[in-house]
């Protein structure tokens, strides 16, 4: 949690001050064979950490496709922070543990036919998600493995760097206008950091979802590898940013990040607000009932 706070408050915890001391390339000791590996998992995600890289790979693990639920995302910030404060941790691959899905975004079933407190609870645990992520001192690469539409997108651009698995069926983007909701301020701005003014307008007022060529084109992802190819890649990413000194990365990061992360955490008690009378409506209910009915008419 310390660290988190790095990136909210813009402080400097003891850990990232400590960070100079640490400035190694964490891949000597994998190479030179002292491997001690952790597993440690909560029902929903599964988390290996190699002691001597410093690496966790973390895998969503909710079939059949990975939709956050509150469940989930509570599990999630959880494991982030529990990884943040473990200082034999200092980089997170994010990936899916379900085939051909990284995650299909928020749990609709959450958003539909709910209380007024649930959505409540449910959009602080989204908000919470984000700002664990996207304010998290360590180096996060996402290693996507399938498709990832709206909040699923969202978790991968809250990353250091994206790695996409080029399959021509996967597709990546904010769709949320597609379901007849629309994203927020911190998803628009989290998006707008990566591609810029004009191409978020757009990519956002059409919900569009990219392909994997389209998605590298723009920048919404970073580097495309065959499928099998996803998580060595990821390893040898992680190591190239590891390498750098720490404390140097991490206040860049903060840098980057600080003014997002601040808007939000000054307007959080009013974003939920604004979501729960959104999401109320029966208009957005009814939009959000027929998209599931698409979904399911989809495979009969
Ligand atoms: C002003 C601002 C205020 C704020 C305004 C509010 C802002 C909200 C921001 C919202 C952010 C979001 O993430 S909204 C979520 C957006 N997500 C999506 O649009 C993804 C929808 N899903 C898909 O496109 C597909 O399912 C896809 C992921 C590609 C996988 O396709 P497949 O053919 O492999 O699998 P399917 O058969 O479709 O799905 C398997 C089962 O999972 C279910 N399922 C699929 N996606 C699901 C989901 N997201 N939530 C729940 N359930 C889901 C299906 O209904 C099926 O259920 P059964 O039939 O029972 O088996």
């Amino acid at each position: 949690m310390a660290a988190l706070t790095l990136l909210r408050r813009g402080s400097a915890p003891a850990r990232l001050l400590s960070g100079t001391l640490n400035a190694r390339n964490p891949c000597i000791g994998a190479t030179q064979g002292c491997h001690l590996r952790r597993h440690f998992s909560n029902n929903k995600i599964l988390v290996e950490l190699d002691e001597a890289s410093g690496v966790a790979i973390m895998k969503l693990n909710n079939p059949p496709v990975n939709s956050l639920s509150l469940e989930l995302l509570t599990e999630f910030c959880i494991t982030i922070e529990k990884l943040e404060m473990d200082r034999s941790c200092r980089g997170v691959i994010l990936t899916s543990a379900a085939p051909k899905i990284f995650s299909a975004g928020l749990d609709i079933t959450e958003m539909c036919g709910k209380s007024a407190e649930h959505y409540a609870a449910f959009w602080r645990a989204v908000q919470e998600l984000w700002l664990t992520l996207y304010g998290s001192n360590m180096v996060t690469i996402a290693a996507i493995n399938g498709t990832s539409p709206a909040a699923g997108c969202l978790m991968a651009m809250c990353c250091d760097f994206r790695i996409m698995a080029d399959n021509p069926k996967y597709t990546i983007g904010l769709n949320e206008t597609q379901l007849g909701i629309v994203a927020p301020f911190w998803f628009k701005d989290t998006m707008t950091n990566i591609l810029g003014h004009r191409l978020t307008e757009q990519s956002l007022q059409l919900g569009q979802m990219y392909t994997t060529p389209e998605a590298l084109k723009i920048g919404l992802v970073d580097q495309l590898v065959p499928e099998d190819k996803v998580q060595s890649t990821a390893a040898a990413v992680i190591c190239n940013w590891l390498a750098v000194p720490a404390h140097a990365r991490q206040i860049t990061k903060s840098m980057m990040r600080k003014q997002n992360i601040e808007r939000l955490v000054n307007h959080r008690e009013a974003d939920i607000d604004n979501f729960v009378n959104f999401i109320g409506k029966d208009s957005i209910q009814k939009s959000l009932q027929v998209y599931m009915d698409r979904l399911k008419q989809r495979k009969q």
